[in-house]
């Protein structure tokens, strides 16, 4: 219940609505507590004594109370309801940027699905509790508290008597919570699970059709379903059993106050308006108890809830700004590794690295004692086997990962001693699988600088080979792309994302050089593209192909996460076997091509 208690400072800035709420709820159940007291005096002084005017008055006292229940009711109702959804507001938002800060680490655990039913199904529930669960609870405390009261004052016999009956009814609500909770839980799981086969399923569709595995996704997802439907069934079947039977043990009573209290009228100890009185409070206490397990029921399910919402909101960032992280300055470029050693989950500890004489413990690292520099405005081309360590080394440059020892500096300074934002708003970032946003061709050019003048927008686009379609698109450079608009190909999606890093000018550059499923034109095109983004800059580019490794100043050679050989093409030629085995092996015996050439020049 801790994580329920949590969610409710989420409240703090509305309290003014919170108040507004609770004081109407007390006065609407004030006026629920007044009703039987003003029967009992129409019945007893009323209609007893053939009093017409007293009818008329009381008659006339009945019909105001429920006028200002009902307002009250209505007012506590919207109030706790606004204030609510101001909370999920705010809760979602919450949820929405830390989900987005966190770093790499925690989304290569995290299942997208799980954290989309987080900050929907799960704020949700949240909502519910603030928004009706708790008004609910305190009104049935209210009712609860102040009819017994009143019973008890009325006649502490008849009432001690019929309150026989609530243990008995709150031992059923609590043998029911300790049920229905974990099978909350299991339902928002499996909502989860199947949440996330529905995201998978919605972004690979392309992949589904073209294996023709409609049936098996299908089935995949109709049994995550099944497993869905079967754990509400579970806690609906929970819940039918418990309320026949708390309304059961309620009638006990009832029987109890018409049998005793009938017992009273005739021998003269109560009227009848007091027993017509009594027989009310006893009605307005079963209605809160019976709905107490229903509140329960939702507060629990809150509860689990509010848990998986502050499981994330309590994850601590493994990649984040050192207190006191001052911004980086402007560079020049320089990039350098030193004896970094790097393995994904693997926490630093204050250990030291590996030295040789643990071969175990250097299992688990993916870059083992990885060190080179590369000075401003060089290349730097990466090359090795699949799997070789060469998308992680370029994860280090921006942070998406920390070091586990050594270090990563830039221009002398350790990338962890600076702010996050300012270290990767030096870094330009282009990837081969492209990322662009539902949105206009503009906006997702100028998305890491969205005050970009059209004519620095246009110039960037020129750079990148990309003004010319661009043109061509229906409404040019507001043309809206993605989800509702025309979809673009790879080669002008890979142009637009050159010139969305082109616009933010980095000084550091990553990027894939590849360019497949594209014609020789486009392919020509993007080349230029790249050749001007890289111009000037210090530039790390996973090599793909042969020209951009001959270009490159600096060739890092990894083999099983070390840094086997560096140096430039010819040097690498001259001196490593394996350099010539990955150049013959990924670019096609172009080794012999550049001898002859070199042979003929
Ligand atoms: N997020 C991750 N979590 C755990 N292990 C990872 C992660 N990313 C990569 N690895 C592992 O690290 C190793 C190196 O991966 P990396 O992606 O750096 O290789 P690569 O040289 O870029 O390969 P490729 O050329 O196939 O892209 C691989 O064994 C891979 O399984």
């Amino acid at each position: 219940m801790i994580p329920l208690r949590r969610s409710l400072t989420f409240l703090k800035p509305y309290w003014r609505l919170s108040v507004g709420a609770f004081i109407s709820l007390t006065l609407a159940a004030v006026a629920n507590l007044v009703t039987p007291q003003v029967l009992r005096m129409l019945i007893d002084q009323g209609i007893a004594e053939r009093n017409t005017n007293a009818l008329v008055w009381l008659a006339a006292a009945l019909v105001g109370i429920a006028l200002v229940r009902g307002m009250f009711s209505f007012t506590s109702g919207f109030w706790s309801e606004k204030a609510s959804q101001a909370v999920a507001y705010d809760l979602r938002n919450t949820l929405f940027a830390k989900i987005q800060g966190l770093s790499f680490s925690y989304h290569d655990r995290a299942q997208t699905g799980q954290l989309m039913t987080r900050i929907t199904s799960d704020v949700e529930q949240v909502r519910t509790f603030i928004g009706m669960g708790l008004l609910q609870l305190l009104n049935a405390a209210a009712l609860i508290i102040g009819c017994i009261g009143a019973m008890l004052l009325m006649n502490w016999q008849l009432a001690l008597l019929v309150l026989l009956t609530v243990p008995l009814m709150v031992g059923v609500i609590g043998f029911f919570m300790n049920v229905v909770r974990p099978l909350f839980d299991q339902i928002q799981q499996r909502l989860g699970a199947l949440n996330t086969a529905l995201q998978e399923n919605l972004a690979g569709v392309r992949v589904v059709q073209a294996f023709a595995r409609e049936p098996y996704e299908w089935q995949r997802y109709n049994r995550l379903n099944q497993r869905l439907l079967d754990a509400n069934l579970q806690s609906i079947r929970a819940m039918s059993l418990t309320f026949p039977l708390i309304f059961f043990i309620g009638n006990l009573g009832t029987l109890a106050v018409i049998w005793f209290g009938g017992y009273q009228v005739i021998g003269g100890a109560l009227t009848i308006g007091e027993l017509v009185a009594f027989n009310t409070y006893l009605a307005l206490l079963i209605m809160p108890l019976m709905m107490l397990g229903m509140i329960m029921a939702q507060i629990t399910r809150a509860a689990v809830s509010a848990e998986r919402i502050f499981e994330v909101l309590d994850v601590e960032n493994e990649v984040h700004d050192r207190p006191g992280a001052r911004p980086l300055p402007p560079i020049k470029g320089q990039v350098a590794f030193e004896r970094v050693w790097f393995g994904y989950g693997v926490r630093a500890d204050g250990h030291a690295a590996p030295d040789g004489r643990h071969p175990i413990r250097e299992e688990k690292y993916i870059l083992k004692d990885v060190s080179f520099v590369a000075e401003p405005g060089q290349t730097v081309a990466i090359l090795g086997k699949t799997g070789a360590g060469k998308s992680t080394i370029i994860n280090l440059i921006p942070r998406f990962y920390d070091v586990t020892h050594g270090r990563v500096t830039i221009d002398g300074i350790d990338v962890r001693d600076v702010t996050l934002e300012s270290l990767r708003a030096q870094i330009g970032i282009v990837l081969q699988d492209t990322t662009l946003f539902s949105g206009s061709v503009r906006e997702n050019i100028a998305y890491g600088r969205p005050d970009a003048s059209d004519a620095e927008v246009e110039a960037a686009a020129c750079a990148a080979q990309a003004h010319e379609f661009i043109m061509a698109l229906p409404n040019g450079y507001h043309t809206i792309i993605g989800e509702r608009g025309v979809g673009l190909s790879g080669g002008q999606k890979q142009r637009i994302a050159i010139a969305r890093a082109l616009l933010r000018d980095p000084r550091i550059l990553i990027l894939d050089d590849s360019t497949s499923s594209v014609d020789a034109e486009t392919e020509y095109q993007i080349q230029l593209a790249l050749e001007r983004l890289m111009e000037g800059r210090t530039s790390f580019v996973i090599a793909q192909r042969i020209s951009t490794v001959r270009r490159a100043d600096l060739i890092l050679l990894l083999d099983n996460g070390r840094v086997v050989a560096q140096g430039t093409h010819e040097a690498l030629l001259a001196t490593s076997a394996l350099y010539g085995e990955i150049i013959d092996s990924q670019f096609g015996g172009v080794r012999e091509e550049v001898e002859t050439a070199e042979v003929e020049g």
